[in-house]
């Protein structure tokens, strides 16, 4: 166990979103992960700088053309959300930076990290992953670990498959129980 963790550990979730999916499953995983340790939900365009100094870094984005959005694909998700016939709004936190960027600036210190994203609902080799982005990234800034990446899905119309805030909400509860090491209480 690593000594800079405090007892209990802090954790930041801070997401991207556009039209609110991603939002939503931040919300359900702090849910989840409140149930052991305190958490602290932030939107990626708020972070300037980290507010909290977080031990472990939940961090999440919607997968765009593959990967994480650029301010190309940001602009095209808003051209979407123009559109009446697809019913589209957009989220209030889809304004500033987006996750690359904030990646590309923030001097992440964190011990320990977990990836997610929401992309559309067919295998993951055909939608790319957001989630596999940041973990890539994360991983070679020599980060550890607290879990795999996880997708949380969207149908055609870009709006959760039904399920999905509860599976965000028990993945919450099992990052919380992956930190219990670290709470001071023996796994189970
Ligand atoms: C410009 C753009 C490109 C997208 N590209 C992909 C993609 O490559 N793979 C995928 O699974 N979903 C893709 N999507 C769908 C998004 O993943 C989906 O809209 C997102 O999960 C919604 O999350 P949000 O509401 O938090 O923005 C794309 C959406 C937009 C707007």
């Amino acid at each position: 166990m690593n000594g800079r963790i405090h007892h209990p550990p802090r954790v930041s979730i801070v997401y991207e979103s556009m039209f609110g999916n991603t939002r939503r499953i931040a919300e359900a995983i702090g849910e989840g992960l409140r149930e052991t340790v305190p958490v602290e939900v932030a939107a990626v365009h708020r972070l300037e700088p980290w507010p909290l100094e977080p031990d472990i870094a939940i961090v999440g984005a919607p997968t765009h053309v593959h990967g994480l959005s650029r301010p190309s694909t940001r602009s095209e998700a808003a051209r979407w959300a123009e559109d009446a016939e697809r019913g589209l709004e957009l989220d209030t936190s889809a304004r500033g930076i987006g996750m690359r960027e904030w990646l590309d600036d923030a001097r992440l210190e964190v011990e320990l990290f977990a990836a997610f994203d929401t992309r559309a609902d067919m295998p993951e080799i055909f939608t790319g992953s957001a989630a596999a982005s940041i973990d890539r990234r994360l991983r070679s800034e020599g980060i550890a670990r607290l879990a795999d990446p996880h997708s949380f899905l969207v149908d055609r119309e870009n709006r959760l498959e039904e399920g999905e805030v509860e599976r965000a909400r028990a993945w919450g509860r099992e990052l919380g129980a992956a930190l219990a090491p670290y709470r001071g209480e023996s796994e189970v």
